[in-house]
């Protein structure tokens, strides 16, 4: 993490920011008062009321003040004090959210819009503990931690220099204490700034295994896994717990003991200021002593947390930089209006790719699809069908060659223009916890009814919402649990039809169709799907029949092309 990242960071909250710094140091200037007062006010009662001695502090403020006086002050200043304490804790509560708020929504803003390869290669548990836990810590550290560092060392220089003009003496003691009182910061510091880390890291590990073992439920429970899955868990639960356990005795430890090196201090003021044979020591001054020395220490402790926060801290804004630094997906359009319907011509032109570090996957693709086309790609597994698909939606970027739409290269038009003109059916149909409604209209979410109704029959999708409990309604589960595979993808075809896209990509969509149902499907799209262009990905004879060509991939390259129906008959 550099300086100046955090500073960024912060500078959008400078104004609150700095409100919460001016509540604090008015909080620490009425604490510095009251110890004074107090200081007065034992005088007077000591000596009897109003005689007003020498307050000695060198100031002349308490001169000739009397006890009444005295009282009201203290009363104010200490009423004055909650309230400042109040606000600055409502303050920085609200400074805090906003700064959660706005720095969650931007990492997740920005993580939805990061290539598909940074995708592959991250860890969605990750970005999910980085948007959730960390975020907030981070937050936290930023509106109470950092905007109260000037109180704090206001509050600790006032009280060391009050006590200095109090009685020179104790100054030097303090002086003499400070080194001691550093190192033993610096040295729990260091140790808490690890253990932050490690904290960090265990809770990561947490979620990221427990959101893995959620997803794989099925598995564990086929395998009969149930128990080495929840001992994996048990382990990082209670690494974890132990990581926080220490952290947590240390903090314990460090303020007590600080307050306990502060409590010989105070005790060695007393014997310095209150005796030696020298002149009998005014009590007032000897009293408001002790509360200064007693003041110290509270700010010598919070120095010690903050030191270890700042270093966790550091850790979080560390990774949440280096996430907010990857280049989002090339062409994003922000407000993706206005789309013109393409005609639907595709060219690939000598397309090559190789994912990173691997062989190359497509090598030399030539093929041009007309408007209207319905084009079948075939081959065995891992031949590239699926890599040609992900290169058209500009998932992967070709590393030679290029794609066209009608005619213009994909690499010039606006992402979302691009992809909206595609519905993609893929391999695996991806469903979520709600309706079958909301999980049809998911890329059109005001689409009309009857819109709704036609995909519906288009995707041979009609018998399965008629039998099904509350229809449109029925809520369907994670990943659409509660569906069978087929029904699944008839969903998913329903949600691509749904928009009506000049260009069709259907990646085994119907692969769990039954016979029929699949029949139904090929006859359907003859006619609902006339002036569209169509990729199908498919090894199955049925789809295979709907297509005018059938183009078979082998090894990333074209081994053969079969004409079915001419163009233009
Ligand atoms: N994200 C990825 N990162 C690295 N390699 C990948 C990635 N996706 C696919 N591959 C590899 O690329 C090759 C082509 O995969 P692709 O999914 O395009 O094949 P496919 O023809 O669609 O196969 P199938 O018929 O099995 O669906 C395979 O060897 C696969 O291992």
């Amino acid at each position: 993490m550099t300086p100046a990242y955090l500073l960024r960071q912060a500078a959008p909250y400078r104004r609150p920011l700095l409100t919460i710094a001016a509540v604090s140091l008015l909080t620490s200037a009425v604490t510095l008062a009251i110890p004074w007062l107090a200081g007065q006010l034992l005088g007077r009662v000591v000596e009897g009321s109003g005689t007003a001695a020498a307050a000695g502090m060198g100031m002349g403020m308490g001169m000739g003040m009397g006890m009444g006086m005295i009282l009201v002050l203290l009363a104010a200043a200490l009423v004055a004090g909650t309230g400042l304490t109040i606000a600055g804790a409502i303050l920085s509560a609200a400074t805090g959210g906003r700064i959660l708020a706005d720095l969650r929504i931007a990492a997740h803003r920005h993580i939805l819009r990061l290539p598909v390869p940074f995708h592959d290669n991250s860890n969605a548990g990750e970005l999910l503990s980085l948007t959730t836990f960390e975020v907030a810590s981070l937050s936290n550290f930023l509106a109470n931690t950092l905007a109260r560092l000037p109180a704090m060392l206001v509050t600790a220089a006032g009280a060391a220099v009050l006590m200095f003009r109090l009685d020179p003496a104790t100054g030097l003691v303090l002086l003499l204490l400070l080194p001691l009182f550093y190192l033993a910061v610096k040295l729990v510091g260091r140790r808490l700034r690890q253990l932050g880390y490690e904290a960090r890291d265990a809770e990561t590990a947490l979620i990221v295994l427990a959101e893995q073992q959620l997803e794989m439920m099925m598995a564990t429970k086929s395998f009969a896994q149930e128990q080495a899955q929840s001992a994996a868990f048990t382990r990082l639960a209670e690494a974890s717990r132990k990581i926080q356990l220490e952290q947590e005795r240390l903090k314990a430890m460090l303020g007590p003991i600080v307050a306990l090196l502060a409590g010989f201090a105070a005790i060695l003021v007393l014997l310095l200021a209150g005796g030696a044979g020298e002149e009998a020591r005014d009590p007032a001054e000897l009293f408001s002593l002790l509360l200064y020395a007693a003041l110290l220490t509270r700010p010598m402790g919070s120095l010690a947390d903050l030191y270890g926060y700042t270093q966790w801290a550091g850790g979080t804004l560390a990774r949440l930089e280096a996430v907010m630094a990857e280049a989002e997906e090339r062409g994003y359009d922000d407000n993706p209006t206005g789309v013109r319907r393409a005609q639907g011509a595709l060219a690939f032109e000598d397309v090559r790719f190789a994912y990173p570090g691997r062989d190359m996957t497509l090598d030399g693709i030539s093929l041009a699809v007309a408007p209207g086309e319905i084009v079948a790609l075939t081959g065995d597994n891992g031949a590239g069908k699926s890599t040609l698909i992900s290169l058209l939606l500009r998932f992967y970027e070709a590393d030679s060659g290029r794609i066209t739409l009608d005619g213009q290269d994909i690499s010039a038009i606006p992402l979302q223009h691009l992809r909206r003109q595609i519905g993609l059916v893929p391999q695996r149909p991806l469903l979520f916890a709600g309706t079958v409604r909301e999980n049809i209209a998911y890329g059109l979410p005001d689409a009309s009814e009857a819109q709704l109704a036609a995909a519906v029959d288009l995707a041979q999708a009609r018998a399965l919402v008629e039998m099904l409990p509350q229809g449109l309604e029925t809520r369907i589960g994670d990943h659409g649990v509660r569906l069978s595979g087929g029904q699944r993808q008839r969903i998913a075809l329903a949600r691509a039809l749904l928009a009506d896209p000049p260009v069709l990509v259907f990646d085994e969509a119907t692969s769990m169709f039954d016979l029929d149902a699949e029949a139904a499907f090929v006859a359907a799209c003859k006619q609902g799907l006339k002036g569209r262009t169509v990729l199908i990905v498919t090894h199955r004879p049925a789809s295979l029949a709907l297509a005018d060509r059938i183009v078979d991939l082998h090894e990333g390259r074209i081994r053969a092309v079969t004409e079915r129906h001419p163009k233009g008959a």
